[in-house]
């Protein structure tokens, strides 16, 4: 039995605190020495645990205007070097999503706040805690004197909320050397269905859009020009809507086309899990879904495409009344992809009938598409010994069995890790169904964070046990 006593919960919760408090926004470049301060707080700590650590350069990014900016470095370490053991390698990331007090946050995203059990910060959830986690896990049996069960590894980025930019070449690169001796690959950076734990076997990949459509040369007063310009606001708004239809079908040519057939065992595995509809619609507040029956809802959820608009660079959104034509306008856009759809692919279907139906509407104006991020899809085997050691750990720690659950959102790097390294991923979220990632008032529970440190106890363990002839 893992009590509280194995872990030093002042530490725990400071630890975390500490984290939230670096603004860690990967997606913008003026915070980028924040990105830098978080992964070298990471170094640090797994240094002064007695880590093997480095901080490796992975090199520069390209910015949409031609500049290049320092990305983040990886960290990397390593905890036991026993030949006898299984090398596990924990993987996480430490940016975070933007989040600003005024888009509607109870506290302030960047000073993690206790309410009713719950710790409300940016980064809480995803991914800080489930990392710190993974840290106090190792400090456990550090604390207990005990030899750690497996030798662990970790890597840390700092790039995953946009793409995980340089991760694959680093990947890459040490494939013959950090990731040689390492048997299995562990990520904690999802959440679970329900408040029963869970473990995941699958993520949707991502393809991200830019759609740049620009006219006149500098923005206009819509009551002096307004009638006598062609407006690339409308025509960006209306090439939009022909990307998914209201009943949430892809409109776009050849992507549903792709995509595998559900077979009768998901189905049964779809139906077989206990999921509640109302509270899903309670907990994000609507009062009707695109589906109505579970199984539609969760294979939706997780194993068919979606399209999602964003946002529009160059519009006008802030408060008041500015009557202008903007003169360029940029939609965001992404496809969550799946097995079997190739983001090559999507890059080309999308670009493809984004310029014939802008060509349809005769416009002057100039359209341009990009693909920023092409994150392929992960699908892992559920009768890996991996998952039987997660689902013992579970009983052990929770006392009942976990949902064997797939994940809308995506880990850019899941689908690199298994190609690259041929290593079996395991995926063990501890974070709780309704922690607002990417959203206003993200949170981690207090119980998640405490009883998932103590299932990561449990999993070393357990990994520890599987026979070595599994890989
Ligand atoms: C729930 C996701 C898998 C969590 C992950 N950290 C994430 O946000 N990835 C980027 C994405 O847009 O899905």
């Amino acid at each position: 039995k893992i009590t509280d006593n194995v872990l030093d919960l002042g530490c725990v919760f400071q630890m975390l605190r500490d984290w939230v408090a670096i603004e860690s926004d990967s997606s913008n470049v003026q915070k980028r020495p924040e990105l830098h301060r978080m992964m070298e707080t990471v170094a640090q700590k797994l240094q002064l645990m007695g880590g093997t650590v480095q901080l490796v350069d992975i090199g520069e990014q390209e910015l949409p205007d031609g500049q290049t900016l320092e990305l983040p470095k990886v960290v990397t370490a390593q905890f036991g070097n026993d030949s006898s053991k299984h090398t596990v390698c924990i993987y996480g990331h430490v940016d975070v999503q933007p989040a600003k007090l005024e888009d509607g946050w109870a506290t302030d995203p960047y000073n993690l706040t206790e309410i009713n059990g719950n710790l409300y910060g940016r980064g809480a959830s995803d991914n800080k805690a489930p990392v710190l986690a993974w840290i106090h896990a190792v400090e456990a049996y550090q604390a207990l004197s005990m030899d750690l069960p497996v030798n662990v590894k970790f890597v840390i980025e700092g790039m995953e909320e946009t793409g995980s930019n340089g991760l694959d070449a680093m990947i890459m690169a040490q494939r013959d050397t950090f990731f040689s001796e390492v048997d299995y690959i562990i990520i904690s950076d999802c959440g679970w269905l329900s408040r029963r734990p869970a473990l995941t076997y699958g993520t949707r990949g991502n393809c991200y859009f830019f759609a740049e459509v620009e006219g006149p040369k500098q923005d206009l007063h819509s009551g002096v020009y307004g009638g006598t310009v062609i407006e690339p606001m409308t025509d960006l708004i209306g090439i939009l809507d022909t990307l998914i239809s209201p009943s949430g079908k892809i409109l776009i040519p050849g992507i549903r086309e792709a995509v595998a057939p559900l077979s009768d065992e998901e189905w049964k595995m779809y139906q077989d899990i206990q999921f509640d509809m109302d509270n899903y619609k309670n907990k994000i507040g609507v009062n009707q879904l695109m589906y109505s029956n579970k199984v539609d809802l969760l294979a939706h959820m997780w194993r068919y495409p979606t399209v999602s608009i964003h946002g529009i660079e160059g519009a006008f959104s802030d408060p008041g009344t500015k009557t202008v034509i903007p003169a360029k306008v940029t939609a965001k856009f992404s496809i969550r992809q799946v097995p079997d759809m190739d983001p090559a692919m999507v890059k080309k279907q999308v670009t493809d009938y984004l310029h014939s139906v802008f060509a349809k509407r005769k416009s002057p104006n100039k359209l341009k598409v990009t693909m920023v991020i092409g994150a392929k899809p992960w699908l892992a085997d559920t009768h890996h010994p991996l998952y039987e050691a997660g689902k013992v750990a579970i009983k052990r720690v929770f006392n009942m069995d976990p949902d064997l659950i797939r994940e809308g959102g995506t880990i850019p790097i899941a689908r690199t890790f298994q190609d690259v390294t041929g290593k079996s991923i395991i995926m063990m979220p501890i974070g709780g169904f309704d922690d607002g990632l990417h959203s206003q008032n993200e949170k981690m529970s207090r119980y998640n964070y405490i009883e998932g440190t103590k299932l990561f106890i449990a999993y070393l363990n357990e990994v520890s046990q599987i026979k070595r002839t599994s890989v």
